[in-house]
């Protein structure tokens, strides 16, 4: 287990790119799945969560070529689906979130997909229902095996459908989509996740070949193709990153450029980062956080607390959240963050609160954090990474804390965070990492 050690207090400076969208690469590298020919794709982020995602495909025999540091060429002309039964298959396919989304590629291209309960972050219960109902509305059957939570899904002949998901799950619009590209007929989908990563799913595929109208909206219509071709794509900077750096200049009062930000693919974002009181200027596609010594909160227009809660796209995602909340601990004012998708992604706040930020956990999905406008600095204590988000959320905390933090479990981070010690360190932060 690697853990960071901060000395906390630096201000940072400079200019900061962000990397290649992590869930962006996980849907993307499994479309490559679906075509015998070559798909390069470009801007791939160099994180564990990725890489264990393109070892599974290499497992699976897809030929994949590092074509330079952040591009790689897929093809998956030879594949042995006999690895679906070795325990290794099991062990890293259950590793990641992202793997559920091979299934419905194999489904569409070989009338068979065997995944293990995939893994990801423990934020609570995430479950897998919305894939599954939707892959048999088009003709697969599938049997869970509980002994060894092992999913089993055949369908020798998948067929358009029309499909209402009971939610617009994410990776399960992605894993249908994908699913219903080489089904005979057309599918319609309905509560359709719509996201910008999802969005960039679709258009790649219509570049293969795939006829997918309705893209960014919550109606997709589907109709299937024989086969798809191979091509190229370029993945979007990770919106994500971009928000937690967008936090993080705000925590440590340091003035930071994220450049290439594809600010208009951001959605909510700045916006409410703006309403928590930090100042941004946007430059062509830069985001510019001017060194801000104290920023307030907004209250509503009728004076009341302002809630921040998440939604499905185009509302705001939970995968900020925990940051809006360390933010929240050095402002002025009050804020109610509401996660309202994951029951177990707030507990982290125990932490916080060590360090001496007063925030009120009100219940799992609900915390009330009373900022505390500079009057003290927050203390570095030694803490564990409980999930992605939580873990960089307590990094930027330490980042801004007085003295010295430890943060353990820091492969949470890794798993979505390109060598984050390394460019923090760039703009002036003290991070050492020991393994
Ligand atoms: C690999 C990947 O891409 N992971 C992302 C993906 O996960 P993932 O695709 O696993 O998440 P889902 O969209 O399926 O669902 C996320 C959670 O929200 C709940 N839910 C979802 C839709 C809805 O209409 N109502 C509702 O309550 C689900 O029950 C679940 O608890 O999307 C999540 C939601 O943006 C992000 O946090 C994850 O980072
Ligand atoms: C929850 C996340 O990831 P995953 O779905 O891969 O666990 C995330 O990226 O914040």
């Amino acid at each position: 287990m690697a853990s960071f050690i901060i000395n906390g207090g630096n201000r940072l400076q400079g200019e900061i790119v962000p990397q290649g969208a992590k869930n962006e690469a996980l849907q993307i590298i499994s479309a490559t799945l679906l075509t015998e020919e070559k798909v390069t794709i470009h801007n791939i982020p160099n994180i564990r969560d990725v890489n264990k995602l393109i070892d599974l495909l290499k497992s699976l025999g897809v030929e994949v070529e590092k074509l330079g540091e952040e591009s790689y060429a897929f093809t998956a002309k030879n594949i042995d689906l006999s690895i679906l039964e070795t325990k290794e298959f099991k062990v890293s396919a259950s590793s990641l979130r992202g793997s559920i989304m091979i299934v419905g590629p194999l489904l569409a291209r070989f009338g068979k997909a065997k995944i293990p309960k995939p893994g990801g972050d423990k934020i609570g219960r995430r479950r897998l229902d919305t894939h599954f109902i939707g892959l048999q509305k088009l003709g697969a059957k599938f049997v869970y095996h509980p002994e060894d939570s092992f999913y089993h899904i055949d369908a020798t002949n998948l067929k358009g459908s029309y499909i209402l998901l009971d939610e617009a799950s994410v990776t399960g619009t992605a894993n249908i989509i994908m699913a219903a590209c080489l089904a005979d007929g057309t599918t319609v989908l309905y509560n359709a996740a719509c996201e910008p990563y999802v969005q960039q799913l679709c258009h790649m595929l219509n570049r293969m070949g795939a006829k997918i109208s309705g893209i960014g909206s919550n109606l997709l219509t589907i109709e299937g193709v024989s086969s798809l071709k191979g091509t190229e794509h370029r993945l979007l900077p990770d919106m994500i990153e971009i928000g937690s750096f967008i936090g993080m200049a705000a925590m440590t009062q340091s003035e930071l450029t994220i450049k290439n930000a594809a600010v208009d693919q951001l959605g909510l974002i700045p916006e409410v980062f703006s309403r928590m009181g930090i100042q941004m200027e946007i430059h062509h596609d830069d985001i510019k956080i001017p060194a801000q010594d104290n920023y307030e909160i907004e209250s509503f227009i009728d004076g009341s607390i302002m809630t921040v809660a998440d939604a499905i796209w185009p509302g705001f995602t939970p995968d900020l959240l925990s940051i809006i909340l360390v933010v929240a601990t050095q402002a002025k004012g009050t804020v109610l963050v509401h996660q309202k998708m994951f029951e177990s992604r707030l507990f982290f706040v125990d932490k916080l609160i060590d360090m001496g930020a007063q925030i009120i956990l009100c219940d799992p999905h609900r915390a009330t954090v009373i900022g505390l406008n500079r009057k003290h600095a927050l203390r570095g204590i030694r803490m564990t990474s409980p999930d992605i988000r939580a873990g960089v959320s307590l990094l930027i905390a330490a980042l801004s804390a007085e003295g010295e933090s430890i943060i353990d479990n820091v492969e949470q981070i890794d798993r979505g965070y390109q060598n984050i010690d390394i460019r923090l360190n760039q703009l002036g932060a003290d991070i050492t990492r020991i393994n």
